[in-house]
């Protein structure tokens, strides 16, 4: 059963079991409830007894108000352990989702997030999360309590006179198959709304995100206008949701009223019979007058369940998600690169690499080259397990690396992508990303290498500074700089480069690369390159067209050739004539 709930709700073992006790917590604090029921009727029983036998009415008055003194101390016990079954434990259960979310998203190939809209799976980790830890706080256990409870007091009512336990239940099946008949529009109507407050929640992020090229664009009017369109539609959808679910949830809710009159006119008619109790009467009466309000409670939560399943499907389609596995040891006999014959597509049918050979030496430069959207990234990332090629192989000192688990195989490489991604925390720490156990001393050094120095000195606290999200308060250079530095305090074997000093002034440019020469010595060098200046050093240079490798070779030995290689030399050398119009003039 444990499995059952678990796959359900896309719990863990300890949630499903939690789940299972909060309920019966649920159940046994509903039961505790009518406490106060039993009392009274022994109250009346007594006054009503007393009254026809002459007696006095108050005999017993404080045996009935101790029991109560205790009785209202086993429900205060009572409900502090549904408390605790239904919130702590359901809190604790919501904290390890995140982490198990977190956990698997770490393990996630980047294919996964390539295919996924980023604040699509945001939107998953927090709303999704916070949406199911308040149902499963208040709606599931409570559903699942009260729907207990209330099948007890049904065979208790129907036990002790069938006729009046009819009189008072016939109106629940009835109720409940109002709201189970219309799961199907709930659903539909619900899901809806989700995917149109989802729409809009993402316009008004990417709004957000790309305020500046909008403005600069001057399309602030036009996509104003879309957003609008955008929240109109969730603002409509969100209504015909609450209306549906509220027309039926009403409507079965007043239906179950129709039972109080139906107990009071079946019981009246008995005891005019005289085959009816007044006192059995009574405890009908008082138990219609507060048996329908936790089955009004059961609708609601059973709607408010019904609009939680898509999310906990989102949910179980991240954990289902196959991981990349791979041995966590990894010990290659040298760091040579190799690619044979390499396939690979982002998305199926749209291939991006095709039989794409090569070796990038220990010991060497290979520069990756060609146009803009040949292949050099996809290929740089490849050889790092970023994604699994679809056909071909790429080892590593000899080893496929498609058999090696993807966190192991990092740590033998350093990376400086072309965007660098910063964390809002101190120059030193962001630096010390590169190797979490590095001390203060050698993340100096490697940010000194990196030529850190001259623009850290001008912040206000050095490398103590708190930078912006991202790192928004430093210029491109600057960001590129403290992720060179990365790389140099990991001091990995293999190294990938993409455009590393591309945002870099001559003068920095000059001295990054100096101290990069240090780095890269008799390590296997992986380096994409846009600026010619940047390959004529290289000890190989790939050109990769049309996700082809169209040429390989030494820079010079290329450019004896009138192949690709010598054409873009040619066309950079070209470009760097070029001026803007007017300029002759100044
Ligand atoms: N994450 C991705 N999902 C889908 N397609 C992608 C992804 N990244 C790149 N592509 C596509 O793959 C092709 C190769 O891209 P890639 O970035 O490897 O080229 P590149 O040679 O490095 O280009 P550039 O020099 O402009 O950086 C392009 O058509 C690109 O649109």
């Amino acid at each position: 059963m444990i499995a059952k709930i678990q796959k359900a709700y896309a719990l863990t073992t300890q949630g499903a079991k939690d789940l299972v006790k909060a309920t019966l917590w649920t159940v046994a604090a509903n039961l505790s409830l009518m406490i106060p029921v039993g009392l009274l009727v022994m109250a009346l029983g007594n006054i009503i007894s007393a009254l026809m036998t002459g007696g006095d009415p108050a005999q017993g008055v404080w045996g009935l108000t101790a029991l109560s003194a205790l009785l209202v101390a086993v429900i205060y016990i009572v409900h502090w352990f549904q408390y605790k079954a239904l919130y702590i434990a359901t809190y604790q259960e919501s904290a390890n989702r995140r982490i198990r979310l977190g956990e698997k998203l770490r393990e996630l190939p980047l294919s996964f997030f390539g295919n996924r809209d980023l604040s699509d799976l945001t939107a998953t980790m927090m709303a999704d999360c916070s949406a199911l830890e308040q149902a499963f706080s208040h709606y599931v256990p409570q559903l699942w309590g009260t729907v207990i409870f209330t099948v007890l007091i049904a065979i208790g009512l129907l036990a002790m006179d069938w006729r009046m336990g009819l009189a008072v239940l016939w109106v629940v099946p009835v109720a409940f198959a109002l709201v189970l008949g219309s799961r199907f529009l709930q659903d539909r109507f619900s899901t809806r709304n989700f995917l149109a407050k989802r729409r809009a929640t993402d316009g008004l992020q990417e709004l957000l995100e790309t305020v500046k090229d909008i403005k600069a664009c001057n399309q602030k009017e036009r996509y104003l206008q879309g957003l609008e369109e955008k929240l109109d539609q969730a603002e409509r959808a969100t209504i015909r949701s609450e209306l549906v679910t509220g027309s039926f949830i009403t409507s079965a809710q007043a239906f179950l009223k129709l039972g109080l009159a139906t107990t009071v006119l079946v019981g009246v008619s008995l005891l005019i019979e005289g085959s009816l109790d007044l006192t059995v009467f009574l405890i009908y009466l008082i138990a219609a007058s507060r048996l329908y309000d936790p089955i009004s409670l059961i609708f609601m939560n059973m709607a408010a369940v019904f609009s939680s399943q898509i999310r906990i499907q989102r949910m179980r389609e991240i954990e289902e998600q196959a991981v990349q596995t791979g041995t966590r040891e990894c010990k290659p006999r040298n760091y040579d690169i190799v690619f044979e014959h390499v396939k690979f597509a982002y998305h199926e049918d749209e291939g991006v690499l095709e039989d794409v050979s090569f070796t990038a030496r220990q010991g060497e430069v290979t520069a990756l080259v060609g146009p803009s959207g040949g292949g050099k990234s996809t290929t740089a990332k490849l050889a790092a397990r970023f994604w699994d090629v679809n056909e071909g192989r790429i080892t590593l000192g000899g080893i496929d690396i498609s058999r090696v688990e993807p966190e192991t195989l990092l740590q033998s490489f350093a990376i400086v992508f072309q965007d660098v991604v910063l964390f809002r925390d101190t120059i030193m720490e962001n630096i010390r990303l590169g190797r979490r156990d590095a001390t203060d001393e050698e993340v100096l050094a490697a940010a000194h290498a990196a030529q850190c120095d001259s623009f850290v000195q001008k912040l206000p606290e050095g490398y103590d500074t708190l930078i912006g999200e991202n790192g928004a308060t430093l210029s491109g250079g600057e960001r590129q700089r403290i992720s060179i530095a990365r790389a140099l305090l990991k001091d990995a074997p293999v190294i990938l480069l993409d455009e590393a000093t591309a945002s870099l002034d001559v003068e920095n440019e000059t001295a990054v690369q100096a101290a990069l020469s240090g780095l890269i010595r008799d390590k296997t060098v992986l380096i994409i390159a846009h600026r010619m200046r940047t390959v004529m050093g290289a000890d190989k240079v790939v050109v990769i067209s049309g996700g082809k490798v169209a040429e390989i070779g030494s820079p010079s030995r290329l450019l004896e050739r009138d192949g690709p290689f010598k054409h873009m030399v040619a066309l950079q050398t070209e470009s760097q004539s070029w001026s803007l119009p007017g300029d002759e003039k100044c």
